[in-house]
């Protein structure tokens, strides 16, 4: 059985408390990549830990919400991770694009607003501009629909490419009314408006959550670690968990509870199951 880590922090161990006393008010919110899928080299072989589904199967009956909140389209993140159609899973959310859209198991159908406008004009300006700013052979965009992400992780040199592509995409989403996500060598041109943060506590206030876990790994998680800062400052006993990497270490200074990568996270939503009986 896998043991129940102690969180470093007072107000870790406060929430995680609160959790076990009172797991029907439980919210549990979840980054995908890099949290619950391992980080690989390309973004379309992503797929959840293979425990990672049987873990929040056994738990999100337990507890009030499962929501999964990712930078990645809703679907996508429902077809990488495996989530749809999974006994024990018929009340997950998943809100993607950083809570813009939003999917239900429950109805199995994604909710989204109108695109942007000004996706379109950049993702026709994107190419020749990266060719412009002498991108790095294995830079390579990945199309979102709502977002556009360039990803330097299969170049020779991924951090130097990503530091001499941050600037031209700056000036590009800018331009065009959108903004710039930073993430694990990764810049995505995105709307502004909606952020992991939004999210977590609009859907926190929309369950009625007494408590609440959030698990991330990158800068777009930051956010959500402030919401529940938030709630933890309206009464709501919250548990801050960083799925550790080497290759962002913000989210470790803030975090309650440091885990070892998606491995440590899938032990950690087993361990609360095996707690809750
Ligand atoms: O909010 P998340 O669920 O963490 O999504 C953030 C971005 O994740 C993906 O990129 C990251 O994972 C890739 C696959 O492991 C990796 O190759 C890349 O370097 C990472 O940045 C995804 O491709 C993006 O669309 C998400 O926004």
């Amino acid at each position: 059985m896998d043991p129940l880590p102690t969180p470093q922090t007072q107000s870790g161990r406060d929430g995680l408390a609160a959790l076990l006393a009172r797991p029907r008010t439980a919210l549990i919110g979840l980054d995908f990549d890099g949290t619950l899928a391992p980080i690989v080299a390309d973004p379309e072989q992503a797929r959840a830990h293979p425990d990672a589904v049987p873990a929040l199967a056994a738990l999100a009956p337990k507890i009030a919400s499962v929501a999964v909140i990712t930078g990645r389209p809703p679907e996508v993140a429902v077809r990488y991770g495996g989530f749809a159609g999974v006994p024990g899973l018929e009340h997950l959310t998943v809100l993607g694009h950083y809570g813009a859209e939003r999917w239900d198991a429950a109805t199995g159908t994604v909710t989204a607003p109108p695109p942007h406008p000004g996706v379109a004009a950049a993702r026709a300006e994107l190419p020749r501009l990266l060719e412009r700013a002498g991108a790095a052979e294995g830079t390579w965009i990945e199309e979102k629909g709502r977002a556009l992400a360039v990803h330097t992780r299969r170049a020779a040199d991924p951090q130097g490419a990503y530091q001499s592509l941050r600037a031209p995409l700056a000036d590009l989403a800018a331009r065009h009314g959108l903004i710039v996500e930073p993430g694990r060598l990764v810049l995505e041109l995105r709307p502004p408006g909606m952020d992991k943060g939004v999210a977590l506590l609009d859907h926190a206030r929309a369950v009625g959550a007494g408590c609440v876990v959030y698990a991330g790994d990158d800068l777009g998680d930051l956010p959500a670690f402030d919401a529940v800062d938030t709630l933890r400052a309206d009464g709501v006993p919250g548990l801050l968990v960083c799925s550790g990497s080497t290759e962002v270490t913000e989210l470790a200074k803030r975090a309650d509870l440091v885990v070892d990568g998606p491995e440590g996270v899938v032990g950690l939503l087993r361990a609360l199951a095996a707690q809750l009986g």
